[in-house]
């Protein structure tokens, strides 16, 4: 039996690794104790591999992972995974979104009570230096206090609900939430992020990207209340750390609580020397509960992936297969099929691809543009090729693309043409999906057909004059080749064209043979 590599480069719960141990088709290989210098030769093997933030999926990752097919990163925030590297290898990355959120959650209630009440200092002063000084740690109460809330996703929306049951009044900013989402839990929405920097406390609970990254800096400070209280239990950087130091050593930011910070792990931040700042070492994930959910979750979903089963809450996929209904998936086959079949038919660099549709099918032309690409660059390519990377590795190649919708007029409901323009010539071909899911070949460079797109397939274009059939059926026989299926199509300039299902592989000297026959103008050969 073949096996597939499972490589788990951080810690994850014991209940995911038995899944792994457990399963016959996995060798699976534990490389959370080993530096990230060791492991580059671990990852070598890797069929998938699973990582947590602190294993940074870069180019140096990706290029030592030669063999990745897939990348689980067994929690939400996938900022550490060069998700363009992912897509230009062919490698499927996908996340565990939900399965930590109640962790993250009560972590960014901890610290907000924590900066409240100064906890961890008032503990220390009793714990360590057995000080009872009742006078020193006089605190404020989260009840009345107006929480601004940036982010109202999975984590967001429910600090916002445990918030209220605190008695705050909260407040969030989200451009790319419904307002109701909000409004529903009597939690006020704005859009104008001013409202938020002039609350008590501020929340950020935002993925880490361009947009997000110093959201929170000098400007933004400047505009708070003095004695503002700073939670960041999302990402480092979301609140620009040289702005937080400042504005917590002058006083104007009163508290921080901090999980996470730009470069991890950071054991000598300057953070971690101011009195105001609560602090934990990314542990908002940190839950037995979580973790249990997250690993098994993670190795079932690298089970799967490894299979090529399944896909979960794959990020870097072009196409939102969820969003994609049951008529248009044999459409999507027929045009990888078709678009594989056209680029055998000569053997020269594809400059352009073209695809349009007719019919209900044209809302879907984009991703069948990316199907027709993937069939196309296979000839060459191989398994090397799939939808995640086909349209990166085009790029690459200069080749050019084109989508067109066309007026219904062939007849049928629904109809695929594919033009893959090459260095010599232009292959057109259409087909369409009869009864749900027969899928057929209906137009081969503007000759009308109705063959399954299966098998292998001579085509022969010849002149339309008596014995050029008869001909060639003889020197197949000759050469003991068996035909399955002969279809013809007459043009109109005197001019055949013929599709031969034959049972055995043709050879290019054969296929030589087949061309010289007398009336023969051109003739290829392709296998689906
Ligand atoms: N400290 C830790 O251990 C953990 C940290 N996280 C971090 O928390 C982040 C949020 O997690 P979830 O709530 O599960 O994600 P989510 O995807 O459910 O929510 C993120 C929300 O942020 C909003 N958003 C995006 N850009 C925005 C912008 N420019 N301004 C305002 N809102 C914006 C989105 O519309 C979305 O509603 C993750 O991306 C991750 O980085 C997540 C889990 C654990
Ligand atoms: O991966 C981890 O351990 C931390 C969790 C986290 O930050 C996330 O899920 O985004």
């Amino acid at each position: 039996m073949s096996k597939h590599t499972i490589v788990v480069c951080d810690h994850i719960h014991e209940d995911g690794l038995n899944i792994l141990k457990n399963t016959e088709d996995v060798n699976y290989v534990y490389a959370a104790d080993i530096d990230k210098v060791a492991l580059l030769d671990v990852i070598k093997d890797a069929d998938v591999a699973i990582t947590r933030s602190s294993t940074d999926v870069d180019e140096k990752f990706l290029s030592a992972a030669t063999n990745l097919k897939a990348i689980i990163r067994a929690g939400v925030g996938y900022d550490n995974v060069d998700m363009e590297g992912c897509s230009k290898r062919g490698i499927i990355a996908m996340n565990v979104p939900t399965a930590n959120t109640i962790a993250a959650v009560e972590l960014t209630m901890a610290h907000m009570l924590s900066c409240m009440r100064k906890f961890p200092y008032a503990h220390n002063q009793l714990k360590q230096d057995r000080i009872w000084k009742r006078e020193d740690w006089y605190g404020n109460e989260l009840f009345g206090k107006k929480l601004g809330i940036i982010g109202f996703g999975n984590i967001g929306h429910r600090v916002g609900l445990r918030a209220k049951s605190f008695e705050m009044d909260v407040i969030t900013y989200d451009p790319y939430i419904p307002s109701t989402k909000a409004t529903d839990l009597g939690v006020t929405y704005t859009t104008n992020f001013d409202d938020i920097l002039d609350c008590d406390i501020i929340t950020i609970h935002t993925p880490k990207n361009q947009e997000t990254i110093d959201m929170i800096g000098e400007e933004e400070i400047a505009k708070m209340k003095d004695g503002v209280v700073l939670i960041n239990c999302a990402r480092g950087g979301l609140y620009n750390e040289d702005a937080l130091y400042n504005n917590l050593k002058s006083g104007k930011i009163k508290m921080a609580g901090i999980d996470v910070f730009k470069k991890e792990p950071a054991t000598d931040h300057p953070l971690l020397d101011l009195p105001n700042v609560t602090v934990t070492a990314h542990l908002g994930a940190n839950t037995k509960e979580s973790q249990k959910k997250i690993a098994i979750q993670a190795a079932e979903n690298a089970i799967e992936s490894a299979r090529g089963i399944a896909y979960p809450h794959a990020l870097n996929l072009p196409i939102d297969e969820s969003k994609i209904p049951s008529f248009v998936k044999p459409y999507i086959e027929l045009t990888q099929k078709m678009a594989f079949l056209s680029a055998q038919l000569d053997k020269s660099a594809i400059r352009s691809i073209t695809v349009k549709a007719e019919g209900e099918i044209k809302e879907y032309l984009d991703s069948l543009l990316t199907f027709a690409t993937v069939g196309a660059l296979s000839v060459v390519g191989g398994d090397e090729v799939n939808y995640v990377n086909a349209m990166f590795i085009a790029e690459e190649k200069g080749i050019k693309f084109e989508t067109s919708e066309v007026e219904h007029c062939s007849g049928y409901s629904n109809k695929v043409e594919i033009r893959i323009t090459t260095e010599k010539r232009v292959n057109s071909i259409a087909g369409t999906v009869f009864d749900d899911d027969v899928q057929r070949i209906v137009e081969l460079d503007s000759f009308d057909f109705d063959i399954e797109p299966k098998g292998k397939m001579i085509m022969m274009r010849n002149n339309d004059v008596p014995g050029v059939i008869g001909n060639v059926g003889k020197l197949l026989g000759d050469r003991s080749i068996n035909i399955s299926d002969f279809r013809l199509a007459r043009g109109k300039n005197k001019d055949a064209l013929a599709i031969i299902l034959v049972d055995d592989t043709i050879n290019s000297k054969l296929l030589e043979e087949i061309g010289s026959i007398q009336d023969a103008i051109s003739v290829s050969y392709a296998e689906i």
